[in-house]
């Protein structure tokens, strides 16, 4: 007797789950267990590089009634016996390993995990949800030896050698016996198994075959008044193994649609949105595009591989094909079927061959009208898109100097200070006040902190929108645009805003010229600090506030600051700081004070402000403890 093997832990969990589920759908062990048969038969051509008998493949379904047991049966790759435990004894693969996330995400809620079952794949052990013991007997591609794996879903499972004459799997399922509830013997009908085939199965590229009963005319009778009719035993392919994309738009169900997303683009969310068309003329092809629910897992990682899946007239010929996509769409799944494509073409051919960038250049078009529609037209679901992938829209614009920004300024979205919600620069402009020449934004890493800042409180109190900027790529963004419908964007904490009346400027003027030698004492107080001490109408509330000097702004600055050292000529570049001060706080009058009797005082608030200008503006102060006892003495002082 062979010894027991058993079942890692997660698998076990899993099993647990399949056994005693009282999922609705159980009949989607199905379509798990067809559509590894159809991959095991995928994984054999490609390891003959196609230089095989096609017509021979096949998947069968063999229902017994006398011995309750339901068998399915490929001649694909096989599995040997190391293969049968690794693959069939551990949870490691996509879908089942993003399910057993979810499951440790909702530990012991079991209605949780009922809901759950429908959205992923959950593969093999999904067989455990009808069956009480299930036999794997495989055979692999090229070897002697047959071997069978059998378990009773319990804690383990033996591998055995086993008698297979042909290569490839057979799996017999033992059936639960029927409840009260639960009618398992249905799946030994030929007519529940051809409903079920169709249903869930019907695009799959090999013939699903199974000896079904008809009632035929006996051939003797066929010229009689009353023809007689007899039972009779036909082989019968069952699936109409026309792929999903090369049906008709009108005659899929959005659920078809779905489910073959998350059969082949490893995700157990349904899409957001499903792109299906085809195009006639100088190349012709069919795409079936998705847009994913959430961000792909490894998104914004170094190896996340982009691309679409490439099929020439239905057959599968390489994943990730990266040249039909451009980079700022690298979220886009799918695949694209063409006639026109060498079935041999290869990695590198890709990268020449003209027909592809035709194909490449169609479905940018394509996503790219797609999501201008949904701007417009539903907006709730481009801001799901837009929370979602929006950051790769952004690095769109910067990258490649640029030069997709067109493309995409419209597409994008920012928020603003207008209810402080998302906006795209169109509705900015279009709320933009007559006289207002540019398009205000500011940096910083919290909507509530930014909303706060004394700049922005001026602006608001002016009548302007703000742009708030939360990205890093953010500010690379308004660089790279330099301006939309021909209005400049223009960073509110850098430089001159140019906001005053001409009275208002003539008065600053002379609160400058009175305040001269207290304003230059200042600054030379600062000096290793700021390039400029003056004072500005920029602020209502605060007193004071720090602007960045023209080149490198604030939020730059942070940027570089946490890019790895050394790296490049930009990496720890600072920007020039000034000191601005409201004239018509009352601080003011204390310095302007101070500055008669205790320049040395000067100083000190001098230091103070600074910090806290910059704290303001979400940078560290040199030494807080030197400011906190500085606070601590002005305080005191002032008491006394
Ligand atoms: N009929 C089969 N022929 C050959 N190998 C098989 C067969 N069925 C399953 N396997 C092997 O067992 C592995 C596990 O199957 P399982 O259905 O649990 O996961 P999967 O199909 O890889 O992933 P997912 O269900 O997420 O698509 C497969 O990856 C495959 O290697």
């Amino acid at each position: 007797m062979p010894r027991k093997k058993q079942f890692k832990s997660e698998s076990k969990r899993l099993l647990d789950l399949m056994i005693n589920s009282i999922y609705t759908h159980k009949e989607i062990f199905l379509r798990e267990l067809i559509s590894n048969a159809s991959d095991a038969i995928d994984k054999y051509y490609f390891k003959h590089a196609g230089h095989v008998d096609a017509s021979k493949f096949e998947i069968r379904l063999d229902p017994d009634k006398e011995n309750r047991t339901l068998t399915i049966s490929d001649n694909g790759i096989g599995m040997d016996a190391d293969e049968l435990e690794e693959n069939l004894g551990t949870i490691a693969k996509s879908g089942s390993l993003a399910f057993k996330e979810q499951m440790e995400k909702k530990e012991d809620n079991t209605d949780a995990d009922v809901d759950i079952i429908g959205q992923f794949g959950v593969g093999f052990y999904s067989a455990f949800m009808v069956a009480k013991s299930v036999t794997v007997v495989s055979k692999k591609d090229g070897a002697d030896t047959a071997y069978k794996w059998v378990s009773q879903g319990d804690d383990g499972y033996y591998i055995t050698e086993s008698d297979k004459e042909e290569r490839g799997t057979t799996i017999i399922l033992a059936l639960k016996e029927d409840t009260d509830d639960e009618d398992y013997s249905q799946y030994l009908e030929t007519y529940t198994l051809e409903n079920l085939v169709k249903k869930y199965s019907d695009y799959i590229r090999y013939p699903i075959k199974m000896e079904v009963e008809t009632q035929k005319v006996k051939e003797e009778t066929k010229d009689q008044e009353k023809p007689e009719y007899e039972t009779v035993v036909e082989d019968k392919t069952l699936n109409s193994m026309i792929p999903l994309w090369k049906r008709q738009k009108s005659q899929i169900k959005r659920e078809e649609y779905d489910q073959f997303y998350k059969d082949h683009f490893q995700d157990f969310q349904d899409p957001q949105r499903v792109i299906h068309f085809s195009v006639e003329g100088n190349v012709s092809f069919t795409a079936l595009l998705y847009i994913p629910g959430r961000v792909p897992m490894g998104f914004y990682q170094q190896d996340y591989k982009k691309g679409l899946q490439l099929y020439s007239r239905g057959v599968f010929i390489m994943d990730h094909a990266e040249e039909l996509l451009p980079d700022y769409l690298r979220f886009v799944k799918g695949l694209v079927d063409s006639q026109d494509l060498s079935l041999n073409i290869s990695r590198e051919m890709l990268q020449h061959d003209n027909q592809l960038k035709l194909i490449a250049k169609r479905i940018e078009k394509k996503v790219l009208s797609e999501l201008n529609t949904m701007m417009t037209k539903e907006r709730e679901e481009y801001e799901k898109f837009w929370n979602n992938f929006g950051l790769n829209i952004k690095f769109g614009v910067y990258n490649n100097w640029g030069m997709d920004k067109d493309k995409l300024e419209n597409l994008l979205m920012f928020y603003t200070s207008h209810e402080q919600k998302l906006a795209t620069l169109n509705e900015y402009v279009d709320r933009m006040k007559e006289d207002q020449k540019s398009i205000y934004y500011v940096s910083g890493s919290d909507m509530t902190l930014i909303d706060k800042m004394p700049i922005v409180q001026t602006l608001k109190k002016k009548g302007y929108e703000v742009i708030y900027l939360l990205d890093d790529v953010d500010e690379f963004v308004m660089q790279t645009l330099q301006n939309f419908r021909e209005k400049t964007f223009k960073n509110a904490s850098q430089g001159d805003l140019d906001l005053d009346s001409e009275d208002e400027k003539k008065e600053l003027e002379q609160t400058t010229k009175d305040n001269q030698e207290l304003l230059d004492f200042m600054k030379e107080s600062l000096k290793d600090k700021v390039v400029d001490v003056k004072v500005s109408n920029k602020l209502s509330e605060d007193p004071v506030c720090l602007s960045a000097g023209e080149g490198v702004s604030f939020e730059m600055e942070k940027v570089f600051a946490n890019a790895p050292e050394g790296s490049g000529p930009m990496g720890g570049m600072k920007a020039e700081r000034i000191l601005e001060l409201n004239p018509n706080h009352p601080i003011f009058t204390t310095l302007k004070h101070l500055y008669e009797t205790d320049k040395d005082k000067v100083k000190e608030v001098a230091d103070v402000l600074f910090d806290q200008a910059s704290l303001i503006e979400g940078f560290p102060i040199d030494d807080p403890i030197a400011y906190s006892r500085k606070i601590c003495e002005l305080l005191v002082d002032s008491n006394q």
